[in-house]
């Protein structure tokens, strides 16, 4: 039995469905570990299984799974490349509120390399935003992939992302594929923009799904950014999915050509009297994983249930769930886990058991 100790450090990020913590290995190499009860753990079970087969410097490095007791509980755990960098989320609240076109569009740019990336090989990210991208070193890293999903896997009509970032598609309960990435891309890019939601006047996530899918509205397009980036965020923001444009498409807009990058930022004051902060934070900007045709099924009564709004209400407003945290250290300590049973990778992929022994 191969004995791996590693010890797991503070809390870096809480999301909706794991926490995440530094950790550092015995030889001293740190890295990010997403954990959850393994009771609960079948979304990151899902995304270890996405993740664990990619390799990008635009995605964010797996490097394996595991299973630990720690407090008597049992925890599933993804171990993966410590992104020191924040996310660009983190990036534009400490920016005052927005980010300078050059540094929009070089991320924008590494956005869609790793969009590319994942598209190649037939997966929907499914949850693109600022708070899903993260920094490391001058780098945009994709990270959770724990709403990913295959294009195979679309005929289960699931839905699952953030429901402010939604293209008109998906709110219709339409497909959920590669153009609605591109769409979450365009919501990305006026996060960057402006910091704030797409939809800024909006605060109810059945307003939202309504706006989104049903008025034939669309996002304001910034009026901060140049022509070049107004008509790239336009072509991301097309209503009809197959209008808008492909990932390889917006790779060759002149928006993203690199000697712009050295030009003097074009942005002008984007800001407005709203706290940028204060609407980022909104709870209905966290993700949400669920089934629309098991939610039909289950509230046959919901007002919802004769039009194609796929999303009952009541459940609708669980989504909004509560503000999300950024950056917490409730757990400031470190405390040594240890596997003490490694199975056959080919058995059981997996599980790579460990032990919390401090
Ligand atoms: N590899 C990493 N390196 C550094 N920080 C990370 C890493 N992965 C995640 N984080 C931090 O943890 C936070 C939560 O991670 P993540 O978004 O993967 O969790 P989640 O539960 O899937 O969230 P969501 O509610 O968006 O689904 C991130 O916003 C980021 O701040």
């Amino acid at each position: 039995m191969e004995e791996k100790n590693w010890i797991r450090g503070p809390i870096i990020g809480r999301g909706s469905t794991a926490t995440v913590s530094l950790a550092i290995t015995n030889s001293g190499e740190f890295f990010a570990v997403k954990s959850a009860e393994f009771s609960s753990s079948e979304f990151l079970q899902r995304e270890q299984k996405i993740l664990s087969n990619l390799s990008s410097p635009y995605i964010v490095q797996y490097i394996g799974s595991g299973l630990t007791i720690e407090n008597d509980k049992s925890m599933y755990n993804i171990l993966m490349e410590y992104v020191s960098g924040g996310s660009i989320h983190d990036l534009i609240k400490h920016s005052g509120g927005n980010l300078p076109e050059p540094a929009i569009r070089s991320y924008t740019r590494q956005i869609l390399k790793g969009l590319t990336y994942l598209h190649d090989r037939g997966i929907v990210h499914c949850d693109v935003k600022s708070q899903n991208v993260m920094i490391g070193g001058e780098i945009a890293k994709i990270g959770d992939l724990g709403c990913a999903k295959t294009v195979e896997e679309n005929v289960n009509l699931e839905f699952s992302g953030t429901p402010a970032f939604m293209s008109p598609e998906v709110a219709r309960g339409e497909e959920q594929s590669f153009p609605a990435d591109v769409w979450a891309l365009g919501c990305t890019v006026i996060e960057m923009a402006t910091g704030l939601s797409p939809w800024p006047e909006l605060n109810d996530v059945v307003a939202a799904i309504y706006k989104i899918g049903f008025t034939g509205e669309s996002p304001e397009i910034p009026e901060c950014l140049s022509e070049k980036g107004k008509d790239f965020l336009k072509n991301c923001l097309r209503k009809d999915p197959k209008q808008r444009w492909v990932v390889e498409e917006l790779l060759q807009h002149p928006f993203l050509d690199e000697e712009d990058d050295e030009e003097e930022s074009q942005i002008h004051d984007c800001l407005n009297s709203s706290s940028p902060s204060t609407v980022l934070d909104q709870g209905f900007w966290d993700s949400c994983e669920t089934s629309k045709s098991r939610l039909i099924q289950e509230d046959q009564e919901d007002p919802f249930a004769n039009s194609s709004i796929f999303l009952p209400s009541d459940r609708i407003m669980k989504l909004a769930g509560d503000e999300p945290e950024w950056v917490t250290t409730e757990d400031g300590g470190w405390i040594e886990v240890r596997e003490i049973e490694k199975r056959n990778e080919e058995e059981d992929e997996d599980a790579n058991y460990v032990e919390a022994t401090g």
